[in-house]
């Protein structure tokens, strides 16, 4: 997924920035262990939500779920590598709130993620230990 060797033009077609794109979430991928292990948990959720039959609607909260996860880690990791970017290592207390409220963000939206989940998966698993349906 090399991109042209040290392209800093624009890109001049559709191709060549999807290209680039795919690069950019490959390095997150290869780089961020969160961003891993949260791919790891999405597939369990995928892998769970096809074993419990959920209908179209949770598959779309869970999907949208997943993908806000994705997108706030992404922003997260590029604040991060902006930052570092600018402190050049130093410790500075401007660069650790704002690392610190982007990784909040990312926190949010897991917890959002965590509502969607229960949401989805509380009644099948409640169903399945044979809970009083009055419950769900
Ligand atoms: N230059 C800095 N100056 C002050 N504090 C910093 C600096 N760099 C990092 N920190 C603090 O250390 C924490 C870890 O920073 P680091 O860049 O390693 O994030 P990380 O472990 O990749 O975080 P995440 O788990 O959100 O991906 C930050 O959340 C912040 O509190």
């Amino acid at each position: 997924m090399a991109s042209p060797a040290k392209q800093t033009s624009k890109n001049r077609h559709f191709g060549q920035s999807f290209r680039h794109a795919l690069a950019g979430l490959v390095t997150v991928f290869r780089h961020e262990g969160n961003f891993r292990r949260e791919s790891l948990a999405a597939l369990l959720v995928f892998l769970a939500a096809a074993v419990l039959r959920v209908n179209r609607f949770s598959w779309l909260l869970l999907i949208l779920a997943v993908l806000l996860v994705f997108l706030c880690e992404l922003w997260n990791t590029i604040i991060e590598a902006l930052v570092d970017i600018e402190v050049e290592g130093r410790y500075d207390v401007r660069a650790k709130r704002i690392k610190d409220m982007s990784a909040g963000a990312v926190l949010v939206a897991a917890l959002i993620a965590v509502v969607c989940g229960v949401y989805v998966f509380f009644p099948p698993l409640w169903h399945l230990i044979g809970g009083n349906s009055w419950m769900i």
